[in-house]
């Protein structure tokens, strides 16, 4: 029976530096008893801080670069150039300065990539990617929206309906831009360990009906459950609606 647990810290600082901290811990804890881990990344502004903040943390060393294999749980369909592209931030905050296999980063492709801006075809080369099983990711990272969505799947949308694909196209998204590229739940759920980031009051809504139990199709992030643990970290903003008491950690 999977784990969920809720980790609230401070401020949105502390949130980023504390799961960049337990990012290093399970990466290498992983590394040492099966050789590689795999981690699939978020976009958004938590998700991104947690990267920011690996960077710039000496525990980072620790982990066998080499022996990591990254994939995105969504991406927005903008050119490879675009600031908006989740793969283009998460390089600038982390990936350009770690020696990674450049052959085990697995990126979504762009809108004026090899597919041209035939997004069903994109999505389809990154489901192929995932074959023959969708990987039993040691960590997934996922962000959510103020009105639930997590990757892109958003609320009552056709993803969020998905049930034999691993990666859809999503169009008409409500939150720009509007056409994206994302994991499905159940391709979400293969995921060993789920860390839900997100600070800031904006979120709390969507967080504090995730926890008391909302459906999926009006809350996706709802629907996000990793097989051996799922965990929020917090910060004070995005837990303010949570009515059960959740210990801050002092560090
Ligand atoms: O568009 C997206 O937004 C969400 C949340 O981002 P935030 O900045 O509001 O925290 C993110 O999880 C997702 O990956 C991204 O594509």
């Amino acid at each position: 029976m999977s784990k969920t647990e809720v980790v609230v810290y401070e401020n949105p600082d502390l949130l980023a530096a504390a799961a960049a901290a337990r990012l290093v811990t399970r990466i290498v804890d992983v590394q040492a008893a099966k050789g590689s881990a795999s981690v699939v990344l978020t976009g958004g502004g938590t998700g991104i801080a947690i990267l920011r903040e690996l960077r710039e943390s000496s525990a980072r060393d620790a982990i066998d670069w080499s022996r990591l294999d990254v994939y995105w749980g969504d991406e927005r369909f903008v050119p490879a150039d675009s600031d908006e592209r989740n793969e283009k931030q998460a390089r600038e905050a982390l990936l350009d300065h770690v020696p990674l296999d450049p052959k085990r980063v697995h990126a979504m492709a762009p809108s004026d990539g090899e597919f041209g801006d035939d997004v069903d075809a994109a999505a389809a080369a990154y489901a192929e990617i995932l074959t023959p099983d969708v990987p039993a990711f040691d960590i997934m990272l996922l962000g959510l929206g103020g009105e639930g969505h997590t990757a892109s799947i958003f609320p009552e949308s056709p993803a969020v309906f998905e049930k034999d694909r691993s990666v859809v196209a999503v169009r008409d998204c409500p939150k720009p831009p509007p056409t994206r590229i994302s994991l499905t739940l159940p391709a979400i759920r293969r995921a060993q360990d789920i860390w839900l980031v997100t600070g800031g009051e904006a979120k709390a809504d969507a967080v504090s009906q995730a926890l008391a139990g909302a459906g999926e199709v009006q809350i996706p992030v709802a629907g996000a459950r990793g097989s051996r643990r799922t965990l929020w970290l917090l910060d004070r903003g995005s837990a303010s609606k949570l009515t059960k008491v959740y210990q801050t950690p002092t560090a």
